[in-house]
């Protein structure tokens, strides 16, 4: 078994427990609010746990303003000859053969746009519905699962979401899933800092994706991990935490190298192929 993965290890605990008393002392699961829209009402919200109090969209250098107006879909370019930058779509517009891609980040949105572009073409139209989804706290693919039930719920059909995790092997697994509210705490300069005092520096990029069918479905979840160690912080400081995510094979870190690249070695491209693998397969006529 991968080292690290298992997040309910008692060092994980240890570690998480503070963000989930915090959420239960505001009144259980913490609902995400945006600058530009009153709170979400979350389907299923009271359910969860939260794993970080997310006060607005302005905390996110991830966001991009024009997916935290007041419509949230989108098409995706790509799959469909519709650009990125097209017109806003309203969520009811959707229809059967049209599968939501839910995410509050506009980088991870501009690398899946990228990634199915450059790839088969599904026989699927995807849109981009800019969800506040909640930062669930627990094992890696059940966050995926989770938060695609959710998703499905306020969509109403067929979505995919994904979660991001950055492994530390020192810290047999962590951050993982909470790394967001890592990089938040400590920025560049803090993560490869956290490994000052270990000979081992690796670590690997985990992305899942999580596919729905639709509310009430049980979500499939596709996994893709990228090799590779943490270091000193080099590149553009545009996305998360790639500055300092040097994968394996490669003398640049993911921020250095040409996009081109990262989104054929990434952790999120291996994951979005198994996904596609699986779309595609689902929907070939017999
Ligand atoms: O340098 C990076 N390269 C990447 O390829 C990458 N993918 C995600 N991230 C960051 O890791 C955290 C995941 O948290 P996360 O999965 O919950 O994402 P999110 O909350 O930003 O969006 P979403 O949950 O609405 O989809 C967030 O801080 C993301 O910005 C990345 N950073
Ligand atoms: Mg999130």
């Amino acid at each position: 078994m991968q080292k690290g993965v298992n997040c309910s290890s008692r060092i994980a605990q240890r570690a998480l427990f503070t963000p989930l008393k915090a959420c239960k002392s505001v009144g259980g699961f913490h609902t995400p609010v945006r600058e530009t829209e009153q709170p979400s009402q979350t389907p299923g919200a009271s359910r969860g746990h939260c794993r970080g109090v997310r006060t607005g969209a302005s905390l996110d250098s991830d966001r991009d303003p024009v997916l935290t107006g007041r419509s949230n879909v989108r098409h995706i370019k790509g799959i469909l000859p519709v650009v990125y930058k097209q017109r806003v779509m309203d969520i009811s517009t959707k229809t059967a053969s049209e599968i939501m891609f839910a995410t509050g980040n506009a980088n991870k949105l501009r690398e899946v746009v990228a990634i199915l572009e450059a790839g088969r073409p599904l026989p699927f139209t995807v849109k981009a519905a800019n969800l506040d989804l909640p930062e669930l706290q627990g094992e890696p693919q059940e966050i995926a699962k989770e938060k695609c039930r959710l998703a499905a719920q306020q969509v109403g059909g067929a979505v995919m979401v994904e979660d991001t995790s950055l492994c530390f092997n020192a810290y047999e697994g962590l951050p993982g899933p909470y790394i967001k509210w890592f990089l938040k705490a400590l920025g560049h300069e803090g993560l490869p800092r956290m490994l000052a005092g270990f000979d081992d520096k690796s670590a690997y990029a985990q992305c899942i994706f999580a596919y729905s069918p639709g509310p009430g479905a049980e979500p499939q979840v596709f996994v893709g991990r990228t090799q590779g160690r943490i270091v000193p912080s080099r590149g553009a400081t545009a996305f998360g935490w790639d500055p300092v995510f040097q994968p394996e094979g490669f003398q640049e870190t993911y921020a250095e190298m040409d996009k081109t690249v990262k989104n054929t070695i990434s952790h999120r491209y291996r994951a979005l192929d198994k996904l596609r693998d699986y779309l595609l397969n689902f929907s070939a006529p017999e």
